[in-house]
């Protein structure tokens, strides 16, 4: 098939290198020029495993392109993909889903054919309803516009093989043909025995907010009983295992730590309480509010866990080096990152910080340019007294305790993913505290 994706970000990169792949010829449009220059050169312009390859492999071969002409795709494409932002609104709980709107209000006048809108965006429920009206009405007269939304279960870092290779895929549609469509253009996915759910597109557009707010959900509960551990004594690794070990529960999306960011689980769980309290749904509010304030409380635990360990030294002057900017091992996105909050928490107490990432350096710099950071990942902790494990790259997990302990100033290590092993750098003569696990 012959389609387009609207909006070359997180998602659309993967998804137009992932349909080449699936041997579909594939125009990408961005509105920045830049991005789609570097994209043209085959040139990626986010960290994420086997996504050159595919852009390299697919640009050669001329079945991959980009542009920033709408009316070129529109002239190109049966079937549009829209995969453009959807940022958190400006009261700060509901979606703004301006660039979804916009992407239409620009691609449906020049539509000269039959074709199918495809939304992968993560929208307010309600949206796809709107999306179809208003394509219809701008479409040329007499053009058949049909409308689904199919949203996206990718997770950073594994973008390629989950959108190749993904758990489900999801189609909410109202029309024959664009069941057809849809059918097509998953062809090969689906004859690979991966489940497609045909709905309603409320049903879809609930059912991904749901998702991510069930992930942000269980990381919050997990955090809470880590919260417990530390003030009773116990373990959130064992009980981890213990609970995960249950198939109703499974420990997949369940370590503790500093919270969860991105720039996709803060904001759709803020986005789907605004919807339950809309709704009318209270009870379903105050729940996922709750959850909410678990993960906005997580800097401050950190810092009380941090406080503990400097003991009678104070965090103010100290020399911190804190290990990852990424807001998750895997990617170099660090929009919301919890190591990133942490940094800046301790740079507001007066601590000296360094901040290290083996990827997302450039990225971070970008955000937070008032933090100091390295990519060298021996030299980050030299004369630090204190390392603060944010981000669990397996770097770190890899790190050699005793080559390290000849660098910082105080061998004292606080893991805030408690991933470490703590025996092997205790035998190196480092100090570790875990969250989670006091006195471990
Ligand atoms: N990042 C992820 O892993 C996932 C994201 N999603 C959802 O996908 C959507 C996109 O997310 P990201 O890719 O992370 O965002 P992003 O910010 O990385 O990318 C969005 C892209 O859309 C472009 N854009 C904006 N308006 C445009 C227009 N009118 N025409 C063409 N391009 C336009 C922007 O320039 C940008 O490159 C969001 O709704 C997000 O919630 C869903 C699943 C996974
Ligand atoms: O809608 C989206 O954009 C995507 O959001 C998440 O994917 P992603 O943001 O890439 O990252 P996750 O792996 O879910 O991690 C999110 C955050 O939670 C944290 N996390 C994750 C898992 C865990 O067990 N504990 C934990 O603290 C991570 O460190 C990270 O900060 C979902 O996992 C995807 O299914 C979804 O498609």
């Amino acid at each position: 098939m012959r389609i387009s994706v609207i909006g070359c970000g997180h998602l659309g990169i993967p998804h137009a290198a992932a349909m080449a792949e699936l041997g579909h010829e594939v125009i990408g449009v961005d509105v920045d020029q830049a991005k789609v220059d570097s994209l043209n050169s085959g040139q990626c312009p986010i960290y994420e495993t086997g996504l050159p390859e595919l852009l390299a492999r697919h640009t050669a071969s001329g079945r991959l392109r980009f542009t920033t002409d709408i009316r070129e795709a529109a002239a190109f494409a049966d079937m549009h993909f829209i995969g453009v932002g959807t940022p958190i609104d400006a009261d700060g709980r509901s979606y703004d889903t301006g660039q979804v709107y916009g992407a239409v209000r620009q691609l449906a006048p020049h539509l000269d054919r039959a074709c199918t809108i495809v939304g992968k965006s993560t929208v307010t429920v309600g949206t796809t309803v709107q999306v179809t009206a208003l394509a219809q009405r701008l479409a040329p007269a007499g053009e058949r516009v049909d409308v689904v939304w199919n949203p996206e279960f990718l997770r950073e870092g594994r973008a390629v093989e989950d959108t190749l290779r993904p758990d489900r895929l999801i189609a909410g549609l109202t029309t024959v043909e664009a069941e057809k469509a849809i059918r097509a253009v998953y062809a090969p996915i689906l004859d690979a025995g991966v489940p497609l759910f045909v709905t309603d597109p409320q049903t879809a557009e609930l059912a991904k907010g749901a998702a991510n707010t069930f992930l942000g959900l269980k990381i919050s509960y997990i955090n809470a009983v880590a919260d417990m551990c530390d003030a009773a004594g116990g373990d959130i690794s064992q009980i981890v295992d213990i609970l995960g070990i249950d198939p109703r529960i499974g420990s997949g999306g369940m370590r503790p730590g500093i919270g969860y960011g991105g720039g996709c689980l803060p904001k759709d769980v803020r986005a789907f309480t605004a919807s339950a309290r809309q709704l009318g749904a209270d009870k379903a509010a105050a729940l996922l509010r709750a959850a909410e304030e678990i993960n906005e409380s997580r800097t401050d635990v950190a810092m009380d866990l941090i406080r503990g360990a400097l003991g009678d030294r104070r965090v103010k002057h100290a020399k911190i080096t804190v290990w990852g900017a990424a807001f998750k091992p895997g990617t170099n996105d660090v929009r919301e990152s919890p190591a990133l909050a942490l940094a800046q928490a301790l740079q507001q107490a007066g601590a000296t910080v360094t901040v290290h990432d083996p990827q997302a350096v450039a990225t971070a710099m970008t955000r937070n340019p008032e933090l100091d950071y390295t990519d060298d990942l021996p030299a980050s902790v030299d004369g630090a007294d204190l390392v603060v494990l944010a981000t669990e790259w397996p770097e770190y997990q890899q790190a050699d305790p005793r080559e390290l302990a000849g660098r910082a100033a105080s061998l004292l290590l606080v893991d805030c993913r408690t991933i470490l092993d703590p025996e092997s750098w205790r035998t190196a003569g480092w100090t570790v505290h875990q969250l989670g696990r006091p006195g471990k």
